[in-house]
């Protein structure tokens, strides 16, 4: 994953109307999660094509595990998905991105609009260290300038750090600094705050790479269960882990003189299990990458 995304200060404050309804959505229980379709996603960082002509359905309610040997284009494929690859000085692309059948490349709709509606929890954890873990929480909504009730804010806090796994941890300390956590607890406030401005997709680039095994199962309990409020697709090089927590897979590969492409896609199981590719089955089994 590329260091460029790794401060949050980089993201585009959200669109007025939709903070409205964000502001005003935080009794909703349950978000509507949307799908997403990628369709003949080709990417180049200038000359060099890192993607040819990758589709993929991810289905709303659904985990997509992105699987694959390092530098087959895993996160450049996800960066793709809510318009961060166009941010990368000399990247281009190809192809179309679908939420819900809405094209995320809309010249229409603002590239704002498109990450709010597709968040980012990215492979480093990334709060504000001084901020406060509350701050923290509502930091994407601050940006947008927009104020809320201390109420909306109350429960908006206490609901996204519950479905992020964190309330019980942090509801008696919400005041101290968001960098007093450990790094598992700051993963989940990255995903509470991510989840904090009600995104339909969340996408995470390896989002347990940094952790110890006890947060690692921590966060994994988390995805399951956040599957229910939102579309999330992860790039996972921990085979278990794309096991335990994902819905469907795709298997991506390059070789020296091809971009990468998709091998297989389909039901977790299946890919594990049945594949239908010798290339996939001696991935998925340890044999290379
Ligand atoms: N900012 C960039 N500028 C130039 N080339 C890049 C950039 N980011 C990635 N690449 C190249 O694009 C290709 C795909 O990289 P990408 O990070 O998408 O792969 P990946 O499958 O996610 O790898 P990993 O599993 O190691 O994170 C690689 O050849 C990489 O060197």
């Amino acid at each position: 994953m590329s260091a460029l995304y790794d401060d949050t200060t980089q993201i585009p404050p959200i669109p007025e109307q939709r903070v409205e309804r964000l502001v005003t959505a935080t009794h909703r229980a349950v978000a509507a999660p949307a799908s997403l379709s990628a369709r003949g996603i080709s990417a180049w960082f200038g000359d060099h094509q890192v993607l040819d002509d990758v589709s993929l359905e991810m289905p709303a309610h659904q985990v997509t595990a992105l699987i694959g040997p390092s530098g087959c284009g895993k996160s450049t494929f996800l960066r793709t998905l809510n318009r961060m690859h166009e941010l990368i000085k000399g990247a281009s692309f190809a192809g179309e991105v679908l939420l819900d059948g809405q094209d995320l490349y809309d010249p229409q709709l603002r590239m704002t609009e498109a990450r709010a509606r597709v968040g980012m929890v990215f492979q480093k954890p990334n709060p504000f260290p001084a901020m406060s873990i509350y701050e923290n929480v509502l930091s994407g909504l601050k940006m947008t300038g927009k104020r809320a009730s201390l109420g909306e804010k109350d429960d908006l806090v206490e609901e996204v750090l519950t479905k992020a796994g964190l309330w019980s941890e942090v509801s008696a300390r919400l005041r101290e600094p968001g960098g007093a956590l450990s790094g598992g607890q700051q993963q989940r406030l990255c995903i509470a705050r991510s989840l904090a401005v009600r995104p339909d997709v969340l996408l995470m680039d390896e989002p347990c790479s940094a952790l110890d095994p006890t947060s690692t199962n921590r966060i994994e309990e988390t995805i399951r269960e956040l599957r229910a409020d939102v579309t999330i697709v992860i790039v996972t090089h921990n085979m278990g882990q794309a096991q335990r927590v994902s819905d469907q897979c795709a298997f991506f590969l390059a070789t020296a003189t091809t971009p990468g492409q998709i091998v297989e896609s389909g039901p977790t199981t299946t890919l594990f299990e049945n594949p239908a590719d010798q290339r996939t089955d001696d991935y998925v089994n340890g044999r290379f990458g």
